[in-house]
């Protein structure tokens, strides 16, 4: 293709436009996710901080109410007690002692100005103004009369003063309320009304504060409103005959209280950028960690071990486990446990390529020791998908012809849970056999299989998981488990393999089962390389391979155990 040519093709092809705006298309979804979750965040974060604010707000307020309703009895009840003294007086109407009386009545008082005497409307005589000429009008309203005669003036001129205050009156007397009554309660955090009458009949007159009467308020109790910004509380009590309002706009509440709206704002925006960013870094770290495994693939950097198995009656040798070690040269070395990173290949749909590298490997490394070891067998890991994976298939029948042994010699270990699809796994471990290959269900007893669904899956070995074995020798209710997975296996006519022996206690348990079965553990051996259990093999079985151009000999070939 000339230079034009190309030309032509990357410009209608479009592809380095494409390319150009990859990196976008790649990024764009991740970091709308993490504004959405920091978004989401905040706007709980506000929620929630409005909810806990007005909460706070309520409890200020209710304390507030709460102190003015004290008050307020405490000046009303002062009011009436002055009233009912002076209309009760022994002494003659308006005379001096009578004067004298109500004065000291007043001195004891402590939310009063004034007491006086009244007749036809007019005030007669008072503790401040003492006798008057009958001319002082009492104030001609705006008033609220109860039932009883007792009329309100809110806010009223005062004759003595230039102030306004709250006048009661009944009968012949009446009592000015101090208009300083509640400066006690300097500095009001909230606004307020106090409204005196009748509150069941909701005759009510304001006797203090600002506002208008608490019309929808229960006769005796409290409602709350949260309307155009503004909360308020409206309370009566109907013995007292007092009702208090005390509100605020959402605005003038407090800068502390909108101090934690906004850091209970920031810290849920915080939380959903965290974990907006802690899923990205999982989901990069996953990835990164597959690019890795995907790199150490290629550059053959994962290793065997190989831990054996043994015939628990005697101790002897007959197979191997094969296990993966990865040893990651690109972070610094560090070690990656198998079942993590076969969980997550699992998931990326690279497990496979794991299997296969293992199979190749193993059959490199373990072919010749296999071919000279008559009944020796290594087992292999595989994953669900590998069941109904042609790729697996192709891989066992190559691995076998370059070997030169026969399906018997590889073993296949599946767990419970890669048997969870059970028509695939019935498929696939009938194919495995049919081949000739010996099937081991791994971690037996974990939790996946019912006893039926053991006979349909129709494998040759039950590997007991290291979890029961660890029971035996203790107390631990499980224990008796193993005497029903052991008969179970019997009844399925399987062999036992029992993982994870670790103590001289428990081999001795399984040896004196009434069946033979094989063991794996730390009791009888760690993971080796093969090199190491080459040679443990040709101690035990006095076969010595002949090495480089020499002929092989066999010394001798003894059988070492079972062959199923
Ligand atoms: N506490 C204790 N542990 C013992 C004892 N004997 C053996 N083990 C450990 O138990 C695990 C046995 O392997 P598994 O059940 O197949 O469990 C394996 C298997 O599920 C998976 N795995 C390992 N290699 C492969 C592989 O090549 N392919 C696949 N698909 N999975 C593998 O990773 C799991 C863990 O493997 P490892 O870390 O090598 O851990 C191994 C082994 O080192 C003992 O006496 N006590």
């Amino acid at each position: 293709m000339d230079g034009a040519a190309k030309y032509f093709f990357a410009r209608h092809t479009g592809t380095p436009v494409i390319n150009r705006l990859r990196p976008i298309f790649r990024t764009a979804p991740i970091i709308l996710a993490v504004a959405m979750l920091t978004l989401a965040g905040g706007w709980f974060g506000h929620v929630l901080g409005t909810r806990m604010r007005i909460s706070s707000d309520r409890a200020a307020i209710t304390s507030y109410s709460d102190q003015l309703l004290a008050h307020a009895i405490d000046v009303i009840a002062e009011t009436n007690g002055a009233i009912d003294a002076a209309n009760a007086s022994p002494q003659d109407f308006c005379s001096p002692a009578e004067i004298e009386l109500m004065r000291n009545m007043l001195f004891a008082a402590r939310n009063l100005k004034d007491i006086g005497r009244i007749k036809d409307g007019h005030l007669i005589c008072s503790t401040i103004l003492g006798k008057t000429d009958g001319s002082v009008p009492m104030p001609q309203g705006p008033y609220t009369q109860l039932a009883d005669g007792t009329r309100i003036y809110p806010d009223t001129p005062l004759a003595v003063s230039d102030s306004n205050a709250p006048v009661v009156d009944r009968g012949n007397a009446n009592a000015v309320i101090d208009p300083r009554a509640f400066d006690t309660l300097k500095d009001p955090p909230f606004h307020y009304g106090i409204f005196y009458g009748d509150v069941g009949k909701k005759h009510l007159a304001r006797i203090f504060g600002e506002g208008d009467a608490v019309v929808p308020a229960p006769a005796d109790g409290v409602a709350w409103s949260l309307k155009s910004g503004i909360l308020r509380r409206d309370g009566c009590s109907e013995a007292s005959g007092l009702c208090i309002s005390v509100w605020a706009r959402l605005s003038e509440l407090d800068a502390f209280s909108h101090g934690i709206v906004n850091a209970i704002m920031l810290l849920g925006a915080a939380l959903g950028a965290l974990g907006g960013l802690t899923w990205v870094n999982f989901r990069r770290r996953d990835q990164s960690l597959m690019a890795r495994l995907s790199r150490a693939l290629a550059h053959e950097e994962l290793t065997l071990l190989y831990q054996p198995v043994v015939n628990v009656a005697d101790g002897k040798i007959v197979g191997a486990e094969a296990l993966v070690r990865w040893q990651s040269n690109e972070s610094k070395g560090d070690f990656v446990p198998p079942d993590v990173f076969i969980a997550i290949a699992e998931q990326k749909g690279i497990a496979g390529r794991v299997t296969r590298y293992v199979l190749n490997r193993a059959i490199e490394e373990m072919a010749e020791t296999l071919r000279l070891h008559d009944g020796f067998r290594i087992t292999i890991n595989i994953v669900a998908s590998d069941l109904s994976d042609p790729k697996f298939f192709a891989a066992l029948d190559d691995g076998l012809r370059r070997g030169g042994l026969s399906p018997r010699q590889i073993g296949i270990e599946l767990t419970e849970r890669s048997t969870a699809d059970s028509s695939a796994a019935i498929e696939g471990i009938a194919r495995l056999r049919s081949r000739g290959h010996i099937v081991y269900l791994d971690d037996f007893g974990t939790g996946y299989s019912s006893l039926s669904y053991l006979g349909e899956l129709d494998v040759d070995v039950l590997k007991m998981d290291r979890a029961f074995t660890r029971t035996v020798g203790t107390d631990a209710v499980t224990v008796s488990i193993v005497p029903q997975i052991i008969d179970m296996a019997i009844k399925h006519n399987l062999s036992i393999l029992v993982e994870g022996i670790e103590t001289a206690a428990q081999a001795t348990y399984f040896r004196n089962l009434p069946v033979p079965v094989m063991g794996q553990g730390w009791y009888y051996g760690k993971p080796v390389s093969a090199a190491a259990l080459t040679k443990q093999l040709e101690q035990q079985d006095g076969i010595v391979a002949v090495k480089k151009g020499r002929k092989r000999s066999r010394q001798s070939l003894r059988k070492t155990g079972s062959s199923r």
